[in-house]
């Protein structure tokens, strides 16, 4: 049902999402009737929010109109080719390059960490919805959607990173770095460089909701796993104080430095200057803005009429757009990068970018 409604809405070139939750067993979809493109100004706004990396540029909102919420039931059998997806060696050298120049930098001033990436585009026609499916089946833990706006573009992906979630006053959000390949039996041991690496994350994240919050509780890092790959990883959560919004907890996280790098403005401007491409959504954030949950609780059981009271709160639950491709006609995009340190070695970080691409190439 949810599925065959999609396709007709992609049909008619109108703007929907539909995605499914870290751990959730049913689909949200959000369907806009029209193609007005809506976006966000202050985040007091509701709907799912679809943010480009460089804040700068204005995020995209598909208010929460028409929703639906199902399991889909029966999956249509994706035929698995298993086709390699090889990289070229030029863009091998190409990467290398960058990270070199990412690595020089550092060394030459106070930047820690700098997240470079890059794109790859894959020759493909297959069914977007076969797609999505396939990611949901692959990556039970992960955020795994797929949007569409006919004025902005079709993404899909399927992320382990939360940005920010928030219950009410109650936010959390997690310090992501760090990546290995999963080995079945081989307990993973990270060294000076990861542990640095995510450290730097969770410091940023630390001092940056220090003054928005009270109850801030940061865990000690631990592996996490996210498909076939395991990344460091520290829970943050705390309480947004009276005068906060979700909108301050985001642009002061917003762009943190795992997908850009640490102190935030030096990262960012060598990533614009020297990534020379657009990284458009990769990177940036996507998901629900403002959910009004409504609960009735009843004081008292005499006189339930008089008693009972609505309390309407407001919840939010983004994450980062990270594993996660661009489709067009006949190509799927993929976006892929890694966090670059003093100590990062060119071949190794290209080596991790190809890993983390066959998440994606696995369902392509
Ligand atoms: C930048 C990406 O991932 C981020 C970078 C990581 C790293 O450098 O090890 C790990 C997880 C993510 O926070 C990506 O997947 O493209």
């Amino acid at each position: 049902m949810i599925l065959k409604k999609l396709k007709e809405h992609l049909d008619k070139k109108l703007p929907f999402v539909a995605y499914r939750k870290s751990n959730a067993i049913s689909v949200n979809v959000i369907f806009q009737n029209d193609d007005r493109l809506h976006t966000v100004s202050d985040f007091t706004e509701s709907g799912f929010i679809f943010a480009p990396f460089d804040a700068t540029q204005k995020a995209i909102l598909l208010p929460f109109d028409e929703t639906f919420e199902g399991e889909i039931t029966n999956f249509e059998s994706a035929n698995i080719i298993n086709e390699i997806y090889d990289p070229s060696a030029e863009a091998k050298k190409k990467y290398e390059q960058l990270v070199q120049k990412a690595i020089e930098t550092i060394q030459d001033s106070e930047i820690e960490k700098i997240v470079v990436s890059r794109k790859e585009e894959i020759d493909s026609k297959k069914d977007s919805f076969l797609l999505f499916q396939q990611l949901l089946i692959n990556y039970p833990t992960a955020f795994v959607y797929i949007w569409f706006h006919p004025k902005v573009g079709f993404w899909a992906g399927a992320t382990p990173e939360t940005l920010v979630s928030a219950k009410g006053n109650t936010i959390t959000t997690m310090s992501l770095a760090g990546t290995r390949k999963f080995q079945e039996n081989v307990a993973v041991s990270w060294n000076q460089k990861e542990l640095e690496e995510q450290q730097i994350v969770t410091d940023y994240i630390k001092n940056s909701l220090l003054d928005l919050t009270t109850n801030l509780v940061v865990s000690e890092a631990e592996t996490h796993q996210a498909g076939s790959l395991l990344h460091l990883c520290s829970m943050i959560s705390g309480r947004m104080t009276t005068t906060v919004n979700i909108g301050d907890i985001i642009t002061n996280l917003h762009p943190t430095p795992a997908i850009c790098g640490f102190p935030t403005e030096a990262a960012k401007t060598f990533i614009l200057a020297e990534e020379k491409y657009d990284r458009k959504f990769y990177a940036g954030y996507l998901g629900e803005l403002n959910k009004r949950e409504e609960t009735t609780r009843n004081r008292n059981r005499k006189n339930q009429e008089n008693s009972a009271y609505r309390t309407v709160r407001s919840n939010s639950e983004l994450y980062v757009n990270l594993r996660c491709m661009e489709l067009t006609d006949d190509k799927r995009i993929l976006y892929i990068g890694g966090g670059i340190t003093k100590d990062s070695n060119p071949e190794s970080e290209w080596q991790e970018t190809v890993a983390k691409s066959q998440i994606m190439k696995r369902v392509l």
